[in-house]
């Protein structure tokens, strides 16, 4: 399988400051994996940098073959990287269905968006029970499904998302883990940074452990939740 997603040797951060210290890192077309690691490791860092949010330093990023490595992230959304990001990820004064819209708008085919619109309510029909609700009225869970719903209204080929799971309830847990998988299936590859280390190694393929800055593993999701030393060294799960 060919890879979607590629950071070669990137030194990431803000400012003059170095946070992601030489990481490469790679999602293949319709994988999965998850990005972990312990508060402040510079996870959500890495993320912002391949999509151009944060500053690269060094290094190179491609996506479908491309060189995205200056690439604005305007143009990244365009290409097909969808993003959720951990906080104000809804436009909260708009309903759902309007949040919906507004995830379209790098597109100019009015019909293909209605539908894709409809496909959504079908993977969420949470969504479409509410789609008149603003989405400032929403629950955790349910926000967090229109966030993810939003951004797949870009139709993206690989989408990155910063610890969708946190602060839910367990079964809100439970149904966006559902949702993923969902969306993984219908071929969109996924790399999702967590602090539910537990839950999330057990849904994804592979993953990374990130500690300050650098990466300290990397392997099959399943193999690293059952490395007793990472366990307890990097995943707090003794
Ligand atoms: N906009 C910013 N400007 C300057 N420094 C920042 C900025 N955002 C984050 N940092 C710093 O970068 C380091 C890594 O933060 P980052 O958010 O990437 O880690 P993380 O692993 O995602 O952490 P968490 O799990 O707590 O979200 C931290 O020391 C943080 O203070």
């Amino acid at each position: 399988m060919s890879d979607i997603l590629t950071a070669e040797n990137i030194v990431a951060g803000y400012g003059d400051v170095h946070i992601v210290q030489n990481v490469s890192i790679r999602l293949e077309e319709g994988g999965n994996v998850a990005v972990i690691g312990p508060n402040g490791s510079g996870k959500s860092t890495l993320l912002k940098a391949l999509l151009g949010f944060a500053r690269l330093f060094e290094g190179k990023v491609t996506f479908g073959g491309r060189d995205v490595t200056d690439i604005t992230p305007d143009k990244t959304v365009a290409m097909g990287l969808g993003y959720v990001s951990q906080t104000d990820n809804v436009f909260a004064n708009l309903t759902i269905q309007e949040n919906l819209e507004m995830g379209a708008f790098t597109r100019n085919d009015g019909a293909g968006v209605k539908a894709d619109i409809e496909r959504m309510y079908q993977m969420f029909p949470e969504l479409e029970r509410r789609k008149k609700f603003y989405a400032g009225s929403l629950s955790g869970g349910e926000r967090q499904m229109l966030a993810i719903a939003r951004a797949m209204m870009a139709n993206p080929r690989a989408l990155l998302l910063d610890e969708p799971l946190a602060s839910l309830s367990h079964k809100a847990v439970e149904t966006i883990i559902d949702k993923l998988r969902l969306i993984n299936e219908s071929g969109t590859a996924l790399m999702i940074i967590e602090q539910n280390t537990r839950r999330i190694l057990a849904f994804s393929e592979r993953a990374y452990v990130l500690v300050t800055g650098k990466l300290a593993l990397e392997g099959p999701a399943a193999t690293i939740l059952e490395n007793e030393d990472a366990r307890k060294r990097y995943l707090g799960l003794g």
